[in-house]
């Protein structure tokens, strides 16, 4: 088995710890083998691939599509270290409001699978991060949603002693504030 899969405090959610093989030169892993994917229950058809790089202190999200473009996510830090966040918003959850983070950095090479249904952000904990995700459905910029990083429904500890957001991030809505229409059903 070329990757471990960890089931998280959030239904759905997974944490992937790939096989890291280690010689002279560095390293080598497989970070994506759709048969795996598919024993595990979670199969998706990944559609588009993205990248971003940002500074230590920076956060990105929480941002989500609506339907019929909500998104699956594959996440991981192809170089430096986040902190990764998922938070469920599937209204009639038991764990809904809760969210499950963990560190994704180039040396563990971990990888979080955000499913729809969950906002997703980071925070960059070291100098630089590249982030590399997939997603399963394309980028629809009408069916863009967010959450605020820093609602206190939420409480989430980023890790970060500054909070270096996009303008759009600062003026996310609370959770409480987003209508109905604009979360998910759990069904
Ligand atoms: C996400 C995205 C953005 N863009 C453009 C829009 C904008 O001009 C520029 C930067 O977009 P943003 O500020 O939304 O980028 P960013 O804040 O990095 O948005 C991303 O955040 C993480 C946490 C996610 O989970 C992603 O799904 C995505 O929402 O790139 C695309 O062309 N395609 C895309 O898929």
């Amino acid at each position: 088995m070329s990757m471990k899969f960890e089931k998280t405090s959030l239904d759905e959610v997974w944490l992937i710890k790939p096989k890291i093989f280690e010689d002279d030169r560095g390293h080598f892993l497989e970070s994506f083998r759709k048969e795996i994917f598919k024993e595990k229950g979670v199969e998706y058809e990944f559609l588009q691939d993205n990248i971003s790089t940002s500074t230590r202190g920076t956060i990105r999200g929480l941002h989500y599509q609506i339907s019929p473009f909500s998104q699956a996510k594959l996440v991981m830090a192809v170089y430096g270290e986040i902190l990764d966040v998922a938070v469920d918003i599937r209204k009639g959850s038991a764990t809904f409001g809760q969210y499950f983070s963990s560190i994704l950095n180039d040396t563990n090479r971990h990888m979080m699978l955000v499913p729809s249904g969950f906002a997703h952000g980071f925070s960059v904990l070291s100098e630089k991060a590249t982030v590399a995700y997939k997603c399963d459905q394309y980028y629809n910029k009408e069916s863009e949603r967010g959450v605020r990083w820093n609602d206190p429904a939420l409480g989430i500890d980023w890790k970060t002693e500054s909070a270096i957001l996009s303008e759009k991030d600062k003026n996310q809505p609370l959770l409480k504030n987003i209508q109905e229409k604009d979360l998910f059903k759990l069904t």
